[in-house]
């Protein structure tokens, strides 16, 4: 009987050989159609007169490689007989059309694509070059014989004969536009997506030689390190060790180390929770060990399950009756496959130092299990029972410095076991690319409100957590440490989870560079501020504002819940789903620049909202690459419970953060700690990559998309003064607009107050007018606003409202 490894090697090679095969097609199909369509275009009208003279039976004859020879056609005798029998019997140049339909079809073989947009395009082509075929056949240009060759000829005989010429072209512009309206905008985004497919694997050469650049001066840097090490090590006396252990320092110890954190203390390690199974699901214990050594559990590491997202059904109606399509998964980057093979070489290597170094100390261990992940590996260690994990505490920094590696974490002890973790850097870090991590079926079947996927644990768990559980999300960490990547994963999952409907993002991006891709999202994803044009905001002032917004909306969230008589905004869209609001996510990058030039104007809003708006459906994701405790000031602090920390320069900032020290040992490209408010203690997790491109892709897919019918619009932010919005020149005195005055008197005199009066009236756009209405709400004149029914005006004459208006002015 087989054993379960086996089937399971089995199976891989039935996967690697339909992989390989459907790859060596895809090639084929690639150069015959770049064969195909280069022979066509390179079309020679005097090579039909050399080669009519040759039988197929002549090719091995002289006189066929004499023909050869004089043939233009850059593709020789199959070349030119091709492009004549296309271009003259079949549809003339037209023709080239399908090849270059075979040519995606056969990229999307090697890529293992779907191929359906490759069929619609190829039928799409057919079609084309057909038509074009016959309406050259119905011009009497000299070229019109080869671009309309044979059938093209024939067709447009026939239709003017048919409907007659005028007829016959109506008909063939009709089926050409029909046939564009129809499959364009698919075949659109089919050609983008090969394009920038195309684009990415061109670029890959150039990358891996940058790539292997930068390895070598890595390197080097490395070695002079090294040597620097060494020569230190040298001069220092060897007292030093002999004090403390009353001999010679081993070999080990007195090996120099590699940038070797100068201090660790427990706490900051304890104030971290791996994640891994809670038991090995196969076991492979170290061959050949040495007496009295524990054996090595090689833990296997979890395989989540795969599954198609584009399996779903990608198109749905929104609330307005426009269609909507998800983004394809396709427009995603695979990564190169995944080497599984664990250096077993280099964990013995570990574990030897591990060992020697703790013997030294006569602490025992019993068993040593590791788990590899992506950028780490973690090795678990169970002790002896006499053995106090609290002694191990204090040889911390020895450990670090025996296993002398950039990034090394002790975990004493893990939390409910008896076992120390130590947390070392692989050899040979590996990528984890945003597609796989979407490509599983906790992702695909998951249940969360706003699924938010943020990497893989050290057992290679995928990691969803839900934005809305969470409920704010705060993000630090050194500048190129992994922050915007981060942010652009987080929108990318809720793109790919939820419709347009469902969820709305306020973007603030006071670097200007970061978010600008997600502007392709106006039509859809969005929100828009009354008075402000852009969609994403760039400037501090207008941030303020727009929080502000935020904050109104908020406000008029928690009426309309208490109105409906419901607890939160499940409830209430579960209750009235004609009247769904959608989910709010608020993401601020970076905090710094906005704390810097507005401080407390700030820190109010976000504050305000970070404690109350949950309830509502609004969610904040802010971060900063300053964590310091005048932008990660307390009352944020106390109001973010979850919490993300990318590398940071010093221990301090990592407390300023977590409460607790860590992430200044983290190995930077998307290495972090994630601290959730339903655990204790922080994870270690590997973020995804996600590149511009790739970001790009997916917004220009979904802004290439009907547009909603209905913007979403939030209502006019409370501007106190020195809010200024003074400068667009919207506000006067205490923050009214210049026309408050005048559309106060014009609803009194009205006793009618409605947006569209204003905008009528006064001529006012209409988010001003809103604003406006707001404002005249704000100061008692109308009531407020509920959806269904119209305003009342809360003032009857005039005289009232001069007097009220005085008030105002005073
Ligand atoms: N998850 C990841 N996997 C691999 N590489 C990553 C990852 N995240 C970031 N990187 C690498 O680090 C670089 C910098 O990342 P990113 O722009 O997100 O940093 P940042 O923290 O936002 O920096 P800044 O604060 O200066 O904007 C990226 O261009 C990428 O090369």
């Amino acid at each position: 009987m087989k054993t379960k490894r086996e089937n399971k090697s089995s199976a891989t090679n039935v996967r690697s050989r339909d992989k390989l095969l459907k790859e060596l097609s895809g090639i084929a199909l690639m150069l015959s159609a770049l064969f195909l369509i280069s022979a066509i275009l390179s079309f020679h009208p005097d090579d039909e007169a050399l080669f009519g003279t040759l039988a197929w039976s002549d090719i091995s004859s002289p006189l066929s490689r004499d023909v050869a020879e004089s043939i233009h056609n850059p593709f020789g005798l199959l070349g030119a007989r091709l492009s004549a029998f296309f271009i003259r019997s079949f549809l003339g140049y037209p023709a080239f059309l399908p090849g270059l339909a075979l040519f995606y079809w056969g990229w999307s073989l090697l890529r293992f694509k779907s191929l359906k947009p490759a069929l619609l395009f190829f039928l799409y082509s057919v079609i084309m070059a057909i038509d074009i075929a016959a309406m050259s056949g119905l011009t009497a240009t000299p070229h019109s014989d080869v671009m309309a060759g044979a059938i093209g000829r024939m067709i447009a005989a026939m239709l003017s004969t048919l409907i007659g010429l005028t007829g016959a072209w109506v008909l063939l512009g009709v089926v050409a536009v029909g046939a564009s309206f129809y499959m364009g905008r698919s075949i659109v985004s089919a050609l983008q997506e090969l394009l920038f497919s195309l684009n990415t694997v061109l670029a890959r050469p150039f990358n891996a030689v940058r790539a292997w650049f930068d390895e070598r001066r890595k390197k080097k840097e490395e070695n002079d390190r090294l040597k620097a090490a060494k020569n230190q090590q040298k001069k220092k006396p060897p007292e030093k060790y002999s004090k403390k252990t009353d001999r010679k320092p081993t070999d080990s110890e007195s090996e120099p180390f590699r940038s070797v954190p100068q201090e660790m203390d427990f706490d900051t390690a304890s104030s971290v929770l791996p994640s891994f199974p809670e038991e090995p699901s196969v076991t492979e214990p170290d061959k050949g060990l040495p007496a009295g050594e524990p054996e090595m559990i090689i833990r296997k590491v979890v395989h989540e399950k795969e599954a198609n997202l584009d399996e779903r059904s990608l198109k749905v109606q929104t609330k307005d009756r426009v269609p909507y399509r998800f983004p394809s998964i396709d427009l995603l980057e695979r990564g190169p496959d995944d080497d599984e093979e664990i250096d077993e070489r280099q964990l013995a290597e570990s574990k030897r130092k591990l060992l020697e170094k703790l013997s030294i100390y006569k602490i025992q261990v019993v068993r040593i299990s590791t788990t590899v992940g992506p950028r780490v590996t973690l090795f678990e260690m169970e002790l002896a029972p006499d053995v106090k994990v609290a002694r191990v505490k204090s040889l911390e920094n020895d450990l670090a410095m025996a296993l002398a590696a950039r990034g090394i974490r002790i975990i004493a002890p893990i939390p409910g076991k008896n076992a120390v973790g130590v947390e070392i850097p692989n050899g040979k870090p590996k990528t984890v690319w945003l597609r796989s991590v979407l490509q599983v079926e906790r992702f695909k079947n998951s249940r969360l409100i706003l699924p938010i996927v943020l990497g893989k644990t050290i057992a290679n768990e995928v990691y969803i957590d839900d934005l809305t559980a969470m409920p704010h999300l705060l993000i630090a960490g050194a500048t190129g440490a992994g922050k915007s990547v981060a942010i652009n994963v987080i929108i990318t999952s809720l793109l790919y989870a939820c419709t347009p409907d469902k969820v709305k993002f306020v973007l603030i991006d006071p670097k200007r560079v970061e978010l600008f891709h997600y502007q392709y999202l106006k039509n859809h994803f969005l929100v828009r501020f009354p008075g402000i044009e852009e969609q994403i905001i760039t400037d501090p002032q207008k941030a303020v504002y727009a929080l502000k917004c935020v904050e109104k909306e908020m406000e008029q969230r928690y009426e309309r819940l208490e109105k409906a008589g419901v607890r939160n905004i499940g409830d209430y869209n579960r209750r009235f789903p004609a009247e769904f609001l959608p989910y709010l996510v608020v993401v601020v990058d970076e905090l710094a620049d906005l704390m810097i030039t507005a401080g407390r104007e700030v820190e109010e809003p976000i504050t305000r909202i970070a404690q109350l708006a949950r309830a509502v459906g609004i969610h904040l994701i802010v971060a900063t690459q300053r964590p310091s405790v005048d932008i990660i000031t307390g009352i944020i602090k106390a109001n973010f419970p979850s919490r993300i920390a990318f590398q940071v320069a010093s221990r301090v900032d990592s407390r300023t953060i977590l409460d607790g020290s860590g992430a200044e040992q983290l190995l930077g490209n998307g290495d972090m700690l994630y601290q959730p408010v339903s655990l204790p203690k922080a994870i270690r997790i590997q973020g995804p990559y996600v590149s511009a491109q790739e970001v790009e892709a997916i917004t220009t897919f979904i802004g290439g998309q009907h547009a909603l019918n209905n913007m979403y619009v939030l209502p006019a932010g409370d501007m106190q003064k020195g809010n200024g919005l003074s400068s667009s020149g919207y506000q006067e005195k205490d923050g009214l607009d210049s026309m408050f005055a005048d559309a106060a008197r014009l609803v009194v005199m009205h006793q009618q107050a409605s947006a569209s009066l204003l905008q009528r009236r006064l001529r006012l756009g209409f988010s001003r007018a809103s604003r406006v209405m707001d404002q005249l709400e704000f100061n008692g004149i109308v009531s407020r606003g509920d959806g269904s029914k119209p305003r009342e005006v809360l003032i009857n004459n005039e005289d009232s409202l001069e007097l009220l208006l005085r008030n105002l002015n005073d």
